[in-house]
């Protein structure tokens, strides 16, 4: 997959930016705070339809202006897209090939793409949410299903939890008892996708961890759900395993006014030869095990949807030791269209530089430099 146009309207400190990209790796290099990480969370939210470091669609539209405009044409290896994103006070509107879309479920996916910025370093030892988020985001690429189950188990868990507010003040037993059915579909359809997801990451990100640590580290993954996953995920195993757990915990819900079980609680859990990495690993093991988490996201999406990923590497290149930097950089050799951010060309690998292409980005101003 590779994005062969973007045009910005109003994106953040844009006024207006028109693009193209023409060789495999696109390095954006300018001094700090002039617009470099906003191109690519710009392409980032153009397939994903959300920002990577905000949750308010607000904060993309330029301060002065009413409206954002993201526009982007992308080759698939059997289709052309034109992907268009407008974000304005009343929402967001998306549009595939010209066609607008209802749903974003029938938007996201169409363009897949890998984030790898610097708050991703912190992804083993940082909250869960953020281990949460990631599952989301990854998998809400590759499953609308997920991305629709998802939605819908949010819906229900801010109506349930708005009830287990006011129980002391106006108890509903039976309105509880269909919330948390419902609850329970949906949150067993999530269960069940994230471990089989993590099954299939453990499969790729195992093997990149143990040649990255040079033979010396076996990374695993794990669940961590609320209830117990077996090896064969079956839905209607967990759907029991779940109203046990609702059923158990019915009066410590009440008594706290909220959902304390379900997937909004869960976590991912990394032992490296046994040890669990997120108490005892260094910073060291942590890196390379969040780069084997990336490079295997994008393995995995070339297994499933068959063909890779665009790559955006946001500020990392000069976090990473060399040794780790030349494992990303064979990872995507010629296969994976990249999109680099840095503050300066020192640290960062010469192959990674080798038939790119450079931009200045200077004041919300891009400019391509020539003879690149
Ligand atoms: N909604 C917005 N409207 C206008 N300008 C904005 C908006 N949001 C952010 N900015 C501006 O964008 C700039 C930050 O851009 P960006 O985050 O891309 O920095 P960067 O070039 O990646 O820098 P760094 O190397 O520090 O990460 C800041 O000058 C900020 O004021």
């Amino acid at each position: 997959m590779r994005v062969n146009k973007l045009s910005l309207i109003n994106y953040r400190n844009y006024a207006k930016a028109e693009l193209e990209f023409n060789k495999q790796v696109h390095v954006f290099i300018g001094d700090n705070a002039q617009g470099k990480t906003n191109v690519l969370e710009a392409i980032y939210v153009l397939a994903m339809a959300k920002s990577h470091r905000t949750s308010k669609d607000k904060e993309l539209i330029n301060w002065s202006e009413e409206y954002a405009g993201i526009y982007g044409e992308a080759q698939t290896r059997h289709n052309k897209l034109t992907l268009d994103l407008r974000i304005s006070a009343k929402g967001k509107k998306v549009k595939l090939n010209g066609l607008e879309q209802r749903r974003l479920s029938e938007y996201v996916g169409a363009l897949n793409v890998v984030m790898f910025a610097p708050e991703d370093l912190h992804l083993v030892k940082g909250s869960p949410q953020g281990r949460r988020r990631f599952m989301d985001m990854e998998l809400g690429q590759i499953s609308p299903v997920y991305l629709h189950h998802s939605s819908r188990y949010q819906k229900i868990l801010v109506q349930r939890n708005s009830l287990l507010r006011d129980w002391h003040r106006k108890p509903a037993p039976d309105m509880l008892d269909i919330l948390t059915d419902q609850l329970i579909d949906t949150a067993a359809e999530l269960i069940k996708r994230r471990a089989e997801f993590l099954k299939k990451l453990q499969k790729w990100a195992e093997s990149i961890h143990y040649d990255i640590s040079r033979g010396t580290e076996q990374l695993k993954l794990t669940y961590l759900s609320t209830i117990e996953v077996s090896e064969d995920i079956n839905l209607s195993n967990l759907k029991e395993r779940l109203y046990t757990v609702y059923q158990q915990k019915k009066e410590k819900e009440q008594m706290r006014g909220t959902t304390l079980f379900g997937p909004h609680r869960e976590d991912i859990g990394f032992l490296v030869n046994e040890k669990d990495v997120q108490s005892f690993g260094s910073q060291g093991q942590q890196r390379t095990t969040a780069l084997a988490l990336k490079l295997a996201e994008i393995e995995l999406i070339k297994e499933e949807v068959g063909e890779y990923p665009v790559l955006l590497l946001d500020d990392v290149l000069s976090e990473l030791d060399d040794y780790r930097q030349s494992h990303l950089l064979e990872t995507i050799q010629q296969k994976v269209q990249t999109f680099v951010t840095t503050t300066g060309l020192a640290g960062v690998h010469q192959d990674a530089l080798e038939n790119a292409e450079v931009f200045e980005v200077k004041s919300g101003h891009i400019q391509k430099r020539p003879n690149t």
